[in-house]
């Protein structure tokens, strides 16, 4: 027979009853009442947690029972559902601006895309840690990772990996609405697949990095033996081997093969973390 264990009261958040010998009751606390709030010994930046509401000086917006909310144009213009039905976009009084302004940074993307073995995954772990010891938040979407847990129902097949890249953007877009610097690790093969990512994001916040590594560099690295297996036949529609891969025509940076040698890491890590010095993603 299971115990059942009486922890503390819960705490309810609601109008008072006037009964108050029940659970701890808290009164409502009105956004629109809220103004500033200054948080005590926490560590935001500076002493200000919360700006001032933003939604209330935007006309769009009306407050309703304390709850912001958007109607007309503006719900067409959040929604990226063709034909959204009965689904109402709630919008937040903290916002991406808010987010961005207590981490001193702004959120995007950064989209590595390159055959198996060109080092997408090295480069992502050196950026993420250049950024960390500058005090950046960063987090790391690496393709072989996510097909682990949220992924791991998707094959290889083009429209597996068109939904394994979908995913991922739609994941990478909430990590850069947080404000974080979302960089994302995957083979992306299919440039329509990436174009189709671009689009979901704000102009400038998609950032593609090509990892222009010859395929023979790739495949005499092979650390996983997967290009072994895959030219013995026993792995198949493997990129650059049996699938194709598309490389992008326009993207914002190339981490090419120099000569002989390839950059080390770190390099090109730097190459990015300059561009997004000089884009104005390292400051709110
Ligand atoms: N058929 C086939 N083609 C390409 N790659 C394969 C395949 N099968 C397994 N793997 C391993 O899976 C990793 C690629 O996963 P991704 O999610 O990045 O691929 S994709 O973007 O959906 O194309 C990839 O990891 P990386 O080597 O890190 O790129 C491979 O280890
Ligand atoms: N810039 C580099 N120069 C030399 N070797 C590298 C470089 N980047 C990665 N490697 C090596 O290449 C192999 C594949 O790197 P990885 O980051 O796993 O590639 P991917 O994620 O694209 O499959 C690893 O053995 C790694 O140590």
């Amino acid at each position: 027979m299971s115990a059942v264990v009486k922890g503390p009261p819960p705490l309810i958040c609601g109008p008072p009853r006037g009964d108050e010998s029940g659970p701890l009751a808290v009164q409502s606390l009105s956004v629109a009442k809220l103004g500033f709030l200054r948080v005590k010994g926490s560590n935001a930046i500076g002493s200000t947690f919360l700006r001032p509401i933003q939604a209330m000086e935007d006309s769009s917006v009306s407050l309703r029972n304390d709850c912001a909310a958007i109607s007309g144009r503006n719900l067409r213009q959040m929604s990226t559902m063709e034909n959204p039905t009965n689904i109402v976009w709630h919008k937040s009084p903290v916002e991406k601006l808010d987010r961005q302004h207590l981490l001193q940074q702004k959120g995007c993307a950064i989209w590595i895309t390159g055959l198996s073995g060109s080092g997408k995954s090295t480069v992502a772990c050196a950026l993420s840690q250049g950024l960390h010891m500058r005090g950046k938040l960063t987090y790391i979407l690496d393709g072989d990772n996510v097909r682990h847990g949220l992924n791991r129902d998707l094959s290889f097949k083009a429209e597996d990996r068109a939904e394994n890249i979908r995913r991922i953007a739609e994941v990478a877009k909430l990590f850069a609405d947080a404000g974080i610097i979302c960089i994302a690790s995957l083979i992306s093969p299919y440039r329509k697949d990436r174009d189709v990512c671009r689009a979901l994001f704000p102009e400038g916040d998609f950032i593609e990095v090509f990892m222009d590594v010859p395929l023979h560099v790739c495949e005499n690295r092979d650390p996983k033996g997967l290009y072994k297996l895959a030219r013995a036949g026993k792995i198949k529609g493997f990129t650059g081997v049996d699938d194709p891969y598309e490389p992008p025509l326009n993207c914002e940076i190339v981490l090419q093969q120099k000569g002989r040698d390839c950059a080390p890491p770190g390099e090109m890590a730097e190459t990015v973390i300059s561009y997004l010095e000089e884009k104005g993603y390292l400051q709110a």
